[in-house]
């Protein structure tokens, strides 16, 4: 724990900030603008997840990241500026949006702690636009958080985001900011006390397991005429539940079953949450060093060490999961190659979750410093590792086997600061929530060799990992 003076009451006393706003405004009234004051400052340790439970509200966007492995955990609630993208350009239009806040941001207070200075939230959709026109959230959402709260070894640091205009009454603002602050601090000791008795669902299993178990044969065919050499085919369960679901009991869940999974929510503020637990890292860039997952090929996890053993080594060791790994990492080598930088591949490993195992290959390279994290987003966005490969193709035949909206479902969604670090995750094994509705997503990677049966028992495997944490 960290030790200061006056910390609950920070904002109010801090007489250097008060002053700094009044030279802000100042400014601001000279030159007829408006800016962005980023506060950082280290405060007890509270769990973001509370955080998120108290200070949101209905109608406010917000966005959760957790990786327990990682000891990183951050809840960025409200927006105090934000954009929706409808469809085309959306990568290179949020990062001229990002940038051109960047311009009217000014930090203050402790900058140089992890998590520390403005961070943008955005998610994306699978396709640049959704064809069902009521889908709740739009091709891309970045927005700057009023309040972000992020726990890093420990450590925890909040940043306050406010706008300075020539009219706000700056002793006022602090008074709220201290408020807020000190409310935050009082969530310290909070837990999350689970009720599992509430659990009660219309339905548990795919309701036409046929019609997908045709689409991997008809996808098999084309594979055969070499039409193609890979696609993902997903499916979705809907699940009604005797009682609305409880978004961070749910994301509790998740983040005890997963922890070395990236736990995730994000709300468009209308009452709909994206929510799920994702093995799969798009991009994470920490100081120039970017790491990307090749992860496609997958195995159940066995009911005993020698079974799982034993399914482990089938999966090193099979030529149809091997191939279907190796188209990921020779697209993400070629995307990256073509942005000018210089992919490493560490060798083939395991990734072992708590119900599934996959092929994994981490990628890393150096960024230079000309290129933006969301331009490699885009460069990479969809990998063969959820779209198939040659891409367009497995695309199209994506559009004419799954008759639902993929939506945020196996999309970019993560954050980016103003120096470049970012970390973005693929959103799979993930749900969109509705009250007391949710549907749930899980896709498997077809390729020559496929057995319908097996794809269909893998894609059951994962509803039903997410399912177990829903409350
Ligand atoms: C598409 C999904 O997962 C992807 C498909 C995998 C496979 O088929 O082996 C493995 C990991 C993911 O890249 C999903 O979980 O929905």
């Amino acid at each position: 724990m960290t030790v200061s003076p006056c910390r609950a009451n920070f904002f109010v006393y801090n007489k250097e900030l008060y002053e700094f706003l009044l030279a802000v405004q100042e400014n601001c009234r000279q030159n007829h603008c408006r800016q962005i004051v980023s506060i950082s400052v280290e405060i007890d340790y509270v769990d973001p997840l509370i955080v998120l439970e108290q200070l949101n509200q209905a109608n406010e966007i917000n966005f959760y990241f957790e990786n327990r492995g990682k000891k990183e955990a951050i809840a960025a609630i409200d927006a105090v500026a934000k954009l929706e993208i409808a469809d085309k350009e959306r990568f290179i239009i949020a990062e001229n949006f990002i940038k051109d806040c960047l311009k009217n941001i000014i930090n203050f207070g402790s900058t140089n702690l992890p998590f520390s200075r403005a961070h943008f939230f955005c998610c994306f959709s699978f396709f640049e636009k959704n064809a069902q026109l009521d889908y709740p959230f739009p091709a891309a959402t970045i927005f700057l958080p009023r309040w972000q709260v992020a726990v890093k070894n420990e450590r925890c640091i909040l940043v306050a985001n406010t706008i300075i205009n020539k009219s706000v009454n700056i002793h006022k603002l602090l008074h709220n900011l201290c408020e807020q602050v000190e409310k935050i601090q009082s969530l310290e000791a909070n837990t999350i006390n689970i009720d599992y008795s509430r659990r009660k669902y219309s339905k548990k299993t795919l309701p036409n397991p046929e019609k997908f178990k045709l689409s991997v044969l008809s996808a098999l065919s084309k594979i055969r005429a070499n039409h193609l050499s890979k696609v993902v085919l997903a499916d979705v369960l809907d699940v009604k539940s005797s009682h609305e679901f409880n978004l961070v009991q749910s994301l509790n869940n998740l983040r005890q079953l997963h922890p070395n999974c990236y736990v995730f929510s994000t709300s468009n503020g209308k009452g709909q949450n994206f929510i799920g637990a994702s093995p799969e890292r798009l991009i994470s860039i920490h100081k120039k060093q970017l790491i990307t997952d090749a992860l496609a090929g997958s195995a159940p996890r066995g009911k005993t060490p020698t079974e799982d053993a034993a399914n482990a080594d089938r999966l090193l060791n099979s030529e149809k999961e091997r191939h279907e790994h190796s188209l990921v990492i020779d697209f993400i080598t070629q995307r990256l190659s073509e942005l000018g930088l210089l992919p490493q591949m560490l060798s083939p490993r395991l990734r072992q979750l708590s119900n599934i195992q996959h092929l994994w290959t981490p990628i890393s390279a150096i960024v230079p410093a000309n290129v933006h994290p969301l331009k490699i987003v885009a460069q990479l966005h969809p990998t063969p590792a959820v779209a198939g490969a040659a891409r367009d193709i497995a695309c199209a035949e994506i559009l004419r086997h799954e008759s639902f909206e993929r939506g945020l479902y196996a999309a970019p969604l993560g954050w980016v600061d103003s120096d470049g670090n970012c970390e973005f995750i693929v959103g799979i094994r993930s749900a969109l929530i509705d009250g007391d509705r949710a549907r749930l997503y899980a896709g498997a990677g077809i390729v020559a060799g496929s057995d319908p049966d097996k794809e269909l028992a893998e894609i059951q495997l994962k509803l039903q990992a997410l399912l177990k944490a829903l409350v």
